[in-house]
């Protein structure tokens, strides 16, 4: 399977705190990978610099075999190829499901997902012209994992996707994300939850800036 992402020796700090120390790790088409770590530990961090929404200090990061240059705004690779799914769904409340789904598609005139199509994937068909004000924590996850595959992104980053959920919610999230994985769609994900990790094939654990395999 090809690389899709590679970075080696990331660092990164905060006034002079050494957050990451070291980051290495290759992301390849058709990955699942888990990432587990105490609070604290730089996982937000990590996953910021693996979306490219946020630099890093030292190291490299290869995108698709090119090296990318730090403190540039990668925007392009960020849109086109990445999906971003949070644990506190950052969707936008005065919108609709609709509405919230198709913001990525805003600024991007390329191949987009169909609509309707994805929303009776996730179920959420009924809610499209709802306000997400309304929605339960697991409809409104659903609307943010269609909002991640909208565009078809090569790569889903979640951190941590199943957080605010209940039990029955957290198991059809995590559905949905083997499903977009057997798709085709790598996933890159953060949790604290044993369950969720399990279901990953590959597990991380975060610990002293660096990522160690964990069983
Ligand atoms: N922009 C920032 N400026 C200063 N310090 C920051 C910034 N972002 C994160 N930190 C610090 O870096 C450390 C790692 O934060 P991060 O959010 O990456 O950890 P985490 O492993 O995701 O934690 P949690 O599991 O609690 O979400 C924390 O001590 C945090 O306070």
């Amino acid at each position: 399977m090809k690389t899709i992402i590679q970075l080696n020796n990331i660092t990164k700090g905060y006034n002079d705190r050494q957050i990451l120390t070291g980051i290495n790790i290759q992301v390849k088409e058709g990955d699942f990978i888990a990432i587990v770590g105490k609070s604290g530990a730089g996982k937000s961090t990590l996953m910021n610099i693996l979306g490219l929404v946020e630099y890093w200090d030292e190291g490299e990061y290869i995108y698709r075999g090119i090296s990318l240059k730090n403190k540039y705004d990668h925007y392009k690779i960020r849109l086109e190829e990445i999906g971003f799914v949070f644990q506190n769904y950052n969707l936008i409340s005065s919108l609709s499901c609709r509405e919230n789904i198709l913001l990525p598609t805003l600024y991007y005139g390329g191949q987009t997902k169909e609509l309707e199509k994805l929303a009776e994937q996730l179920n959420i068909s009924h809610l499209l012209d709802t306000s997400v004000k309304v929605l339960s924590g697991g409809e409104k996850q659903r609307v943010g994992i269609a909002r991640a595959l909208i565009l078809n992104p090569k790569l889903i980053i979640a951190d941590e996707p199943t957080g605010n959920l209940d039990e029955e919610n957290k198991l059809i999230v995590l559905d949905l994300l083997e499903k977009a994985n057997e798709n085709g769609c790598s996933i890159i994900l953060i949790t604290h939850d044993h369950l969720v990790a399990k279901r990953a094939k590959v597990l991380l654990e975060l610990k002293g800036g660096k990522l160690h395999e964990k069983n």
